[in-house]
């Protein structure tokens, strides 16, 4: 059988089966999502079970009565002659029952895959919004991190994959009704039947497992590779990508990658196919064997006169159905035990728990504000980097002052916005808020009171009016707000160019989409800082875009608007960093020097070095 080193291990027998305790969880949230949905499927899955031995036991009944009437003397000829003796009504009657199960065996059937797929959908519905619902709880941090990223892209693949999970599990339980129906049918008759039965499929539910525990082990071990493969495939065609693809030709580059993964994939899964398939085919020849070697007594048996014909159609149909229904529970539970390996991930990623939380007892947000924030040498290194993102940094940034900051690429300035929005929490030192530490704020509060535009701000496919409403998603109703807010940041003449205003798709996504320039793009992300009733407001570098009148404009009322509010720029254009009552320059995480513009040009600086080269180019 082929075989090659490349395969990980499969998983040990304990931690299979260990992972069956995923199972009550499971199920659990299959009720919760729809308890008359569940109850409905698993009371008619009972019924239907017990169908088929009253329908086989029917069948050796009629047998029986056939070749009792073939044995009749002087039986009547014709149809019309049968029916007028009398003599067939028995049958009759049987023949009539076993159409009706026939019939109810269909109608049960088809009600059961119908309650089935609403079932299942409700359920990975449910799963996909708890998912969401968990994600928001977790740290930026974690979303950074490459092994949660591989984390939840197997959960996310868990809440539509495990929907066969449900429909396995509601087979199985009305598989074993049929079974023990069967099997009392066979004790009765013949008892070691069933021994031979059980010996002819060991093996091949053993196999079973060991093939599914491998499966698993690949697809778990490959997860990076998969969310590679996503990703290279998604660069190669998608909106975002599609002129930089082109430009760059970038295609074939991408394409090739793309074989190079998924040729990796296929020789992994084609051998542990061929694995599978050859050991499959000897387990199923064993069963066969095992089929035969019984018919063969049975009808010995028959011979012998201790069975009826009747007898002998019941038991070599109990047996062959007991060895299929079997054979397929058998694959079913190592599958399930595999599925429920599959769970781990799901309920893992729901074991994930934040590290930035409020306190127990948290201080309400002051509002207004009195003091302002303090930064008390605070360091941050961000998870897993060598360096240090900020490190030793103090300052106060005084309430209701505009303080800009400014630095060269990879100073910290976002670093420190991030600190004070408690995305990250600081390795050293401590921010303090009105003289308390930021960690005894409420989480809430202290974000829903700053209003903060980051330079990677999101562009929602959405309408106009709700990329602008997300800055306060609960006023979306509130055009006038809408309205104001798109005023403030100069989006109103972007909105008065779209074909329908407010209501204008905006993003090429979907249907009707207009895009929109880049600077039109960060008027509407700034609106959003204007729909907060905000005590802070964080403007970081998001006016890149923009012509040098509009951002001249934009921070000209930002200014405006900030009045009695902290505010804070971050922007590498002096004409605007200039506005601010203070600035500070960062460098290599720390602050360098402080001051108003006129102060910093007149220190001879790195500012004014930088503020040089800027106005130099413009001579
Ligand atoms: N998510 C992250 N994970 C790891 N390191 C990061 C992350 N974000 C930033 N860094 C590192 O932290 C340092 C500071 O980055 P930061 O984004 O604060 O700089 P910045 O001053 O805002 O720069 P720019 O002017 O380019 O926006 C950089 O050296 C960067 O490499």
């Amino acid at each position: 059988m082929p075989g090659g080193p490349t395969l990980p291990n499969a998983r040990s027998f304990r931690e299979r089966f260990g992972a069956l305790r995923n199972l009550r969880p499971f199920l659990a949230m299959v009720w919760r999502t729809s308890p008359g949905l569940t109850a409905a499927t698993l009371v008619l899955r009972l019924k239907r079970a017990l169908l088929p031995i009253v329908t086989l036991y029917i069948g050796k009944l009629i047998i029986d009565e056939v070749v009792a009437l073939v044995q009749v003397p002087d039986k009547p000829g014709t149809l019309q002659e049968w029916l007028d003796s009398g003599l067939a009504n028995w049958l009759g009657i049987l023949l009539i029952a076993e159409f009706a199960l026939a019939i109810l065996a269909d109608i049960l059937g088809r009600i059961v895959s119908l309650i089935d797929s609403l079932l299942s959908e409700r359920l990975s519905n449910a799963l996909s919004v708890r998912l969401m619902e968990h994600a928001a709880t977790l740290d930026l941090e974690d979303f950074e991190d490459a092994e949660f990223q591989d984390q939840l892209e197997r959960a996310r693949r868990q809440t539509s994959g495990r929907m066969t999970l449900l429909g396995q599990l509601l087979a199985q339980v009305q598989d074993i009704v049929t079974v023990v129906s069967f099997a009392a049918g066979l004790i009765i008759y013949a008892p070691w039947l069933i021994l031979l039965l059980v010996v002819a499929l060991v093996p091949a539910f053993l196999g079973e497992a060991h093939f599914n525990a491998q499966s698993y082990s690949l697809d778990y071990a490959r997860t990076p590779e998969r969310r590679e493969l996503d990703y290279v495939r998604q660069t190669a065609a998608s909106v975002e990508t599609a002129k930089e693809v082109k430009i760059f030709g970038l295609n074939g580059f991408l394409i090739d990658r793309y074989v190079r993964l998924a040729t990796a994939f296929y020789a992994a899964n084609r051998r542990l196919a061929l694995r599978r398939a050859g050991w499959g085919g000897l387990f199923t020849a064993v069963g066969t064997i095992g089929y035969y070697v019984a018919y063969a007594y049975i009808a010995w048996r028959t011979l012998a006169g201790a069975f009826s014909i009747g007898d002998l159609t019941f038991l070599a149909g109990s047996f062959r159905r007991l060895r299929n229904l079997i054979e397929g529970l058998l694959a079913s539970f190592s599958s399930t035990a595999g599925q429920a390996l599959y769970l781990d991930d799901l309920f893992s990623f729901f074991e994930v728990k934040p590290e930035i939380l409020s306190p127990d007892n948290p201080q309400p947000f002051p509002l207004p504000i009195r003091e302002g924030f303090v930064f008390e040498d605070v360091g941050f290194r961000y998870p897993g980097a060598e360096r240090w993102a900020v490190r030793h940094l103090s300052f106060t940034l005084h309430a209701g002052e505009v303080l800009a900051l400014v630095g060269e690429n990879g100073a910290g300035k976002t670093t420190l916005v991030k600190l004070l929005t408690r995305l990250y929490d600081p390795d050293e030192g401590r921010i303090l808020l009105d003289g308390r530490d930021l960690r005894e704020y409420d989480l809430d509060a202290l974000r829903g009171n700053m209003g903060v535009i980051f330079q990677d701000f999101v562009r929602y496919n959405l309408s106009a009016a709700d990329n602008i409403a997300v800055g306060r998603i609960d006023a979306r109703d509130d055009r006038a707000r809408v309205a104001r807010a798109t005023e403030r940041s100069q989006a109103d003449e972007v909105m008065a160019k779209l074909p329908a205003n407010y209501d204008q798709m905006i993003g090429k996504r979907f249907r009707n989409g207009v895009e929109l320039s880049g600077g039109e793009w960060q008027k509407i992300a700034i609106a959003r800082a204007y729909m907060r009733k905000a005590e802070v407001l964080i403007l970081d570098e998001p006016t890149a875009a923009l012509d040098a009148r509009s951002e001249y404009e934009v921070f000209r009322r930002f200014k405006e608007l900030s009045q009695g509010k902290t505010a804070i720029l971050i922007s590498h254009r002096f004409s605007s960093v200039r506005m601010a009552d203070r600035i500070l320059v960062l460098a290599d995480g720390t602050v360098e020097a402080s001051g108003t513009h006129e102060e910093l040009v007149s220190q001879a600086g790195r500012y004014a070095e930088l503020f040089e080269l800027q106005a130099a180019g413009y001579r």
